[in-house]
Protein backbone atom coordinates (compact mmCIF):
# COMPACT_ATOMS: atom_id res chain seq x y z
CA UNK A 1 0.00 0.00 0.00
CA UNK A 2 1.43 3.77 -0.73
CA UNK A 3 2.51 5.42 2.14
CA UNK A 4 0.58 8.22 3.38
CA UNK A 5 2.94 11.72 3.30
CA UNK A 6 2.87 12.11 6.71
CA UNK A 7 4.11 8.32 7.28
CA UNK A 8 6.71 8.39 4.21
CA UNK A 9 8.35 11.98 6.00
CA UNK A 10 8.32 9.86 10.13
CA UNK A 11 10.00 7.49 7.53
CA UNK A 12 12.16 9.32 6.23
CA UNK A 13 13.62 10.77 9.56
CA UNK A 14 13.69 7.90 11.21
CA UNK A 15 16.34 6.60 8.12
CA UNK A 16 18.22 10.24 8.67
CA UNK A 17 18.26 9.98 12.10
CA UNK A 18 19.83 6.61 11.89
CA UNK A 19 22.94 7.96 10.02
CA UNK A 20 23.63 9.91 13.05
CA UNK A 21 25.02 6.41 14.32
CA UNK A 22 27.69 6.83 11.65
CA UNK A 23 29.32 10.36 12.14
CA UNK A 24 32.55 10.05 14.79
CA UNK A 25 33.54 13.40 16.70
CA UNK A 26 36.16 15.69 14.50
CA UNK A 27 34.39 14.47 11.11
CA UNK A 28 34.06 16.67 8.06
CA UNK A 29 30.73 15.30 6.66
CA UNK A 30 29.79 14.55 3.46
CA UNK A 31 26.34 15.79 2.98
CA UNK A 32 23.74 15.15 0.33
CA UNK A 33 20.55 16.69 -0.67
CA UNK A 34 16.87 16.60 -1.16
CA UNK A 35 13.90 16.08 1.59
CA UNK A 36 15.57 13.16 3.57
CA UNK A 37 18.77 14.65 3.87
CA UNK A 38 17.35 17.53 5.17
CA UNK A 39 16.08 15.62 7.70
CA UNK A 40 19.71 14.29 8.49
CA UNK A 41 20.86 18.08 8.55
CA UNK A 42 18.72 18.94 11.55
CA UNK A 43 19.92 15.89 13.26
CA UNK A 44 23.52 16.99 12.63
CA UNK A 45 23.00 20.32 13.71
CA UNK A 46 22.13 18.84 17.58
CA UNK A 47 25.75 17.23 17.29
CA UNK A 48 27.55 20.09 15.31
CA UNK A 49 29.75 20.56 18.86
CA UNK A 50 31.15 17.14 17.98
CA UNK A 51 32.04 17.85 14.49
CA UNK A 52 34.14 19.98 12.36
CA UNK A 53 31.91 20.66 9.76
CA UNK A 54 30.27 19.29 6.45
CA UNK A 55 30.95 18.95 2.72
CA UNK A 56 27.49 19.91 0.82
CA UNK A 57 26.58 18.83 -2.46
CA UNK A 58 24.06 21.58 -3.07
CA UNK A 59 23.51 25.14 -2.73
CA UNK A 60 20.13 23.98 -0.84
CA UNK A 61 21.96 21.82 1.56
CA UNK A 62 24.41 24.52 1.92
CA UNK A 63 21.71 26.99 2.95
CA UNK A 64 20.30 24.51 5.49
CA UNK A 65 23.71 23.88 7.14
CA UNK A 66 24.38 27.31 7.24
CA UNK A 67 21.46 28.37 8.79
CA UNK A 68 22.28 25.86 11.69
CA UNK A 69 25.63 27.55 12.52
CA UNK A 70 27.24 24.18 11.09
CA UNK A 71 30.66 25.57 8.87
CA UNK A 72 30.67 24.34 5.26
CA UNK A 73 33.81 23.43 3.55
CA UNK A 74 35.22 23.38 -0.16
CA UNK A 75 35.57 20.19 -0.96
CA UNK A 76 38.95 20.93 -2.59
CA UNK A 77 39.99 22.04 1.17
CA UNK A 78 38.46 18.99 2.79
CA UNK A 79 41.12 16.05 2.13
CA UNK A 80 39.64 12.45 2.63
CA UNK A 81 36.24 12.13 3.44
CA UNK A 82 34.85 9.25 5.40
CA UNK A 83 31.49 9.11 5.49
CA UNK A 84 28.62 10.28 2.60
CA UNK A 85 24.96 10.60 3.61
CA UNK A 86 22.36 11.49 0.84
CA UNK A 87 18.95 9.92 0.20
CA UNK A 88 17.82 8.24 -3.13
CA UNK A 89 15.12 8.28 -5.60
CA UNK A 90 15.22 4.72 -6.37
CA UNK A 91 17.62 2.18 -4.83
CA UNK A 92 18.13 -1.97 -5.78
CA UNK A 93 19.02 -4.74 -3.37
CA UNK A 94 22.55 -4.13 -4.92
CA UNK A 95 22.14 -1.05 -3.44
CA UNK A 96 22.64 0.88 -6.92
CA UNK A 97 20.53 4.22 -7.44
CA UNK A 98 18.70 6.68 -9.51
CA UNK A 99 19.58 9.87 -8.02
CA UNK A 100 18.90 13.64 -9.36
CA UNK A 101 14.91 13.98 -8.87
CA UNK A 102 15.69 17.16 -7.13
CA UNK A 103 18.58 17.98 -9.54
CA UNK A 104 21.37 17.83 -7.72
CA UNK A 105 23.41 14.76 -9.11
CA UNK A 106 26.20 16.09 -10.24
CA UNK A 107 28.12 17.29 -7.12
CA UNK A 108 26.39 14.46 -4.90
CA UNK A 109 28.60 12.35 -7.48
CA UNK A 110 31.59 14.46 -7.09
CA UNK A 111 31.25 14.28 -3.11
CA UNK A 112 30.11 9.92 -3.24
CA UNK A 113 33.21 9.85 -5.06
CA UNK A 114 35.44 11.12 -2.73
CA UNK A 115 33.84 9.29 -0.34
CA UNK A 116 34.85 6.36 1.60
CA UNK A 117 31.58 5.13 3.00
CA UNK A 118 28.26 6.19 1.26
CA UNK A 119 25.48 6.22 3.38
CA UNK A 120 21.55 6.19 1.48
CA UNK A 121 18.60 6.99 3.62
CA UNK A 122 15.75 6.39 2.11
CA UNK A 123 11.73 5.72 3.42
CA UNK A 124 10.95 2.13 1.71
CA UNK A 125 9.29 3.51 -1.10
CA UNK A 126 12.62 3.84 -2.87
CA UNK A 127 13.20 0.33 -2.89
CA UNK A 128 12.74 -1.33 -6.09
CA UNK A 129 14.72 -4.62 -7.53
CA UNK A 130 15.43 -2.78 -10.92
CA UNK A 131 15.70 0.42 -11.44
CA UNK A 132 13.59 2.80 -14.28
CA UNK A 133 10.18 3.34 -12.71
CA UNK A 134 11.42 6.73 -11.23
CA UNK A 135 13.02 8.59 -14.72
CA UNK A 136 16.62 8.66 -15.00
CA UNK A 137 17.81 12.74 -14.93
CA UNK A 138 20.54 13.42 -16.98
CA UNK A 139 22.62 16.90 -16.78
CA UNK A 140 23.46 18.14 -20.07
CA UNK A 141 25.25 21.55 -20.85
CA UNK A 142 22.72 23.59 -22.16
CA UNK A 143 23.66 23.66 -26.45
CA UNK A 144 23.74 20.00 -26.32
CA UNK A 145 20.29 19.39 -25.35
CA UNK A 146 18.41 18.42 -28.83
CA UNK A 147 21.98 16.18 -29.79
CA UNK A 148 21.90 14.52 -26.06
CA UNK A 149 18.29 13.66 -26.47
CA UNK A 150 19.02 11.83 -29.84
CA UNK A 151 21.44 10.14 -28.77
CA UNK A 152 19.44 8.90 -25.41
CA UNK A 153 16.54 8.08 -28.02
CA UNK A 154 19.32 5.43 -29.92
CA UNK A 155 19.76 4.13 -26.17
CA UNK A 156 15.75 2.97 -26.01
CA UNK A 157 14.59 5.99 -23.46
CA UNK A 158 12.18 8.91 -24.00
CA UNK A 159 14.14 12.15 -22.59
CA UNK A 160 11.85 14.81 -21.60
CA UNK A 161 13.51 18.46 -20.97
CA UNK A 162 13.05 19.76 -17.48
CA UNK A 163 11.80 23.00 -18.29
CA UNK A 164 12.59 25.86 -15.95
CA UNK A 165 15.29 24.26 -14.13
CA UNK A 166 18.77 25.27 -14.15
CA UNK A 167 21.33 23.29 -12.21
CA UNK A 168 23.84 24.61 -9.68
CA UNK A 169 26.14 24.44 -11.91
CA UNK A 170 24.14 26.77 -15.04
CA UNK A 171 23.11 23.16 -16.81
CA UNK A 172 19.96 21.84 -17.95
CA UNK A 173 18.29 18.20 -16.91
CA UNK A 174 16.32 15.89 -19.44
CA UNK A 175 14.26 13.30 -17.17
CA UNK A 176 14.68 9.78 -19.13
CA UNK A 177 11.49 7.76 -19.29
CA UNK A 178 10.37 4.47 -20.08
CA UNK A 179 14.20 2.67 -19.11
CA UNK A 180 14.25 -0.85 -17.25
CA UNK A 181 17.29 -0.68 -16.71
CA UNK A 182 19.07 -4.61 -16.16
CA UNK A 183 22.53 -3.35 -16.42
CA UNK A 184 22.95 0.14 -14.68
CA UNK A 185 26.73 0.34 -14.50
CA UNK A 186 27.00 -0.65 -18.51
CA UNK A 187 24.42 2.23 -19.04
CA UNK A 188 25.83 4.89 -16.70
CA UNK A 189 28.72 4.61 -18.62
CA UNK A 190 27.36 4.73 -21.79
CA UNK A 191 25.42 7.80 -21.07
CA UNK A 192 28.22 9.20 -19.89
CA UNK A 193 29.88 8.91 -23.74
CA UNK A 194 27.69 11.61 -25.13
CA UNK A 195 29.32 14.34 -25.32
CA UNK A 196 27.43 17.31 -23.95
CA UNK A 197 26.69 15.22 -21.01
CA UNK A 198 27.84 16.08 -17.62
CA UNK A 199 26.38 13.12 -15.36
CA UNK A 200 23.26 10.90 -14.98
CA UNK A 201 21.69 9.96 -12.58
CA UNK A 202 22.61 6.13 -12.07
CA UNK A 203 24.99 5.37 -9.19
CA UNK A 204 25.73 2.22 -9.99
CA UNK A 205 29.61 2.17 -10.77
CA UNK A 206 29.78 4.22 -7.36
CA UNK A 207 26.54 2.84 -5.37
CA UNK A 208 25.86 3.01 -1.63
CA UNK A 209 27.71 0.60 0.86
CA UNK A 210 25.35 1.27 3.05
CA UNK A 211 21.58 2.12 3.07
CA UNK A 212 19.23 2.51 5.98
CA UNK A 213 15.55 1.93 5.09
CA UNK A 214 12.66 3.16 6.96
CA UNK A 215 8.97 2.13 7.15
CA UNK A 216 8.50 4.53 9.48
CA UNK A 217 8.43 2.10 12.97
CA UNK A 218 11.06 -0.25 11.91
CA UNK A 219 14.72 0.46 10.31
CA UNK A 220 16.53 -1.74 8.02
CA UNK A 221 20.16 -1.89 7.44
CA UNK A 222 21.41 -3.59 3.91
CA UNK A 223 25.24 -3.30 3.12
CA UNK A 224 26.55 -3.50 -0.18
CA UNK A 225 27.26 -7.35 -1.23
CA UNK A 226 25.55 -8.64 1.90
CA UNK A 227 23.53 -11.73 0.13
O1 LIG B 1 18.72 15.68 -6.71
C1 LIG B 1 18.29 15.22 -5.66
C2 LIG B 1 18.89 14.10 -4.93
O2 LIG B 1 19.50 13.14 -5.73
C3 LIG B 1 18.04 13.48 -3.85
O3 LIG B 1 18.91 12.83 -2.98
C4 LIG B 1 17.01 12.48 -4.34
O4 LIG B 1 16.19 13.09 -5.32
C5 LIG B 1 16.12 11.99 -3.18
O5 LIG B 1 15.42 13.07 -2.65
P1 LIG B 1 14.32 12.94 -1.49
O6 LIG B 1 15.06 12.56 -0.25
O7 LIG B 1 13.70 14.31 -1.41
O8 LIG B 1 13.34 11.90 -1.94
Amino acid sequence: MAQTTSSQNQAKQQAAEAAIEFIQPGMIVGVGTGSTVNYFIDALANIKQEIEGAVSSSEESTERLKAHGIPVYDLNGAGALQVYVDGADEITPQLHMIKGGGAALTREKIVAAVAETFICIADESKQVDVLGNFPLPVEVIPMARSYVAREIVKLGGDPVYREGVVTDNGNVILDVYNLHIEKPIELEYKLNQITGVVTNGLFAARGADIALISNGTTLKTLHKDSK
